[in-house]
């Protein structure tokens, strides 16, 4: 997305002032040096006059942005195509490298590896927002940085299809015992077999979690001929011939194949252990592409050596290492050994996104969204921050600037904040809050540069302030 054009008039700069105190009197934390300099940077280098190619808002080279964890081409492109300096690192970080890497940063785009606690959160004095190029983002603090203003993007769709597809080739491969045959061949061993081998069809599929992932599922599984169930907490909208069951036991007593497709949260920790498996159908199978934490492994060997469960496929574990290599080997889990050697059972690295289709798009989804945040102001799609959007800055006319104040959601702000911005003719003004926090974007117009920094100044003197950032 285009940054807004340069305006005729001399140049003012992107300014953004991020608050970790409740009240900016007493700061918990000074503003680092960097941030200073980030700022002098942006005033010193802005030309005094735009030309027709200066279509940014503000130096846009003064932003540094790290990538982590292979984030696709296609988003790096977006980034760069800036003029942001952009690092890009194949692998997670240790936390250690982490937090002395976050400190500098003004962006970081991380996908489902790299765990932004508030521990490291804390160090990141400089953070605007984080781009999650993936779906999950329990790997993030969001109400630690939705309280210290760093908005968080994701990207909600763009690689359901992909795991829906794998969970489709893991059903039919366990039915199978695809898994089983192919190591056997790779050994050597011809072992033509069909007892306990199934076709799906007329088979029921239970689906846990009827969300994007999961309503996909359900209409190519049925187009295979399966009958599917689906359990969730929201009461949703059958797809197709699926039917909704009321519990949780309910889905696992009626299902051939059981597949997992909720978040990771505190309810969803162990959803599957020795309670749920004894309620299995006798020979069914699990499937788990959501979240390690979602699966009591250790119940589920238990349950595949007494036969109770035929087979299942894991792609997500609890521990995933940082970058390709070992896993198993020196594995802090102590049931690694006992699951490697079960029969029937699929364990892929965490692929279930990682298809070329997947990655492209979510790297130009979310990139998209981290220019239109840095660039704009705008919140669209934010996970943590109320969603507020105005029309792109365009700023041609000129005395223009556009006013984003992230604060404490308290009684009486709209007032100070009007009271601060009442000298200015406020063209147009949004505000919206999301629990604690809210979110107010005001394009305000007759602004010299010598205002902004009064304007800035008087909105970081509220004590309901969390960040301020005037674009111009
Ligand atoms: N293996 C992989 O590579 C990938 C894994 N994932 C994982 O899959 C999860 C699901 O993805 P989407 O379908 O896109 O999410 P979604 O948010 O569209 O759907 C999740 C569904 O789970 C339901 N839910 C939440 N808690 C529940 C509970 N305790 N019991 C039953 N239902 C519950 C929600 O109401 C929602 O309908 C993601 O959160 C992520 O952890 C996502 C993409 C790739
Ligand atoms: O999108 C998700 O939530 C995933 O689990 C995929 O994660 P990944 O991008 O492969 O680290």
């Amino acid at each position: 997305m285009a940054a807004p054009r340069e305006i005729s008039r001399p140049a003012l700069s992107e300014a953004v002032s991020h608050s970790l105190s409740a009240s900016p009197a007493a700061p918990l934390h000074s503003p680092p040096a960097s941030q200073g300099s980030f700022l002098a940077g942006s005033f010193a280098h802005r030309p005094a006059t735009a030309t027709a190619k200066q279509l940014k808002p503000f130096n846009t080279g003064d932003i540094k942005i790290l990538l982590l964890e292979n984030v696709n081409q296609t988003g790096r492109d977006i980034l760069t195509g800036q003029g942001y300096q952009v690092e890009f690192l194949k692998t997670s970080l240790p936390e250690d490298e982490l937090i002395e890497k976050i400190k500098d940063v003004h962006v970081i785009g991380i996908r489902s590896k790299t765990k932004l606690t508030a521990k490291v959160l804390q160090e990141a004095k400089n953070l605007l927002v984080i781009g999650c190029f993936c779906i999950g983002t329990n790997q993030v603090d969001l109400e630690y940085a939705a309280r210290h203003g760093i908005a968080v993007f994701n990207s909600p769709f763009a690689n359901s299809r992909s795991v829906a597809e794998l969970v489709i080739a893991e059903i039919i491969s366990l039915a199978r015992q695809l898994g089983d045959r192919s190591l056997e061949m790779h050994r050597g061993t011809w072992n033509k077999v069909s007892a306990k081998c199934w076709e799906v069809r007329g088979k029921t599929l239970g689906i846990v979690g009827y969300g994007h992932i999961g309503s996909q599922l359900s209409v190519l599984a049925e187009a295979m001929g399966m009958s599917v169930v689906y359990y969730d907490v929201l009461t949703l909208m059958a797809i197709g011939s699926a039917r909704q069951v009321p519990t949780l036991d309910k889905l696992l007593e009626e299902a051939d194949f059981v597949t997992l497709h909720v978040p990771e949260t505190p309810e969803t920790k162990n959803l599957i252990s020795t309670e749920q498996f004894a309620r299995m159908k006798n020979g069914s199978y699990l499937i788990n592409a959501s979240r390690g934490t979602v699966v009591d492994i250790p119940a589920l060997i238990k349950a595949m050596r007494s036969g109770k469960i035929a087979g299942a496929a894991l792609d997500v574990f609890p521990n995933e290492p940082a970058a390709n290599g070992d896993y198993f080997v020196n594995s802090l889990n102590s049931w690694a050994e006992d699951l490697r050697g079960l029969n029937n059972i699929i364990l892929t690295p965490h692929i279930g996104g990682s298809t070329e289709e997947a990655q492209r798009a979510i790297g130009v989804e979310v990139a998209e969204a981290l220019v239109r945040y840095i660039n704009q102001g705008i919140t669209l799609g934010s996970v943590n921050l109320p969603e507020v959007t105005m029309r792109s800055l365009t700023l041609e006319e000129p005395n223009h600037a556009r006013v984003i104040y992230i604060h404490r959601n308290v009684p009486g702000v709209l007032r100070k904040v009007n009271e601060i911005l009442a000298e200015h003719n406020v063209d147009k003004q949004i505000s919206d809050s999301k629990g604690d926090i809210a979110y107010l974007m005001a394009d305000i117009s007759d602004v010299k540069t010598e205002d902004i920094k009064e304007i800035r100044d008087s909105l970081d003197a509220l004590s309901s302030r969390i960040m301020t950032r005037v674009l111009y």
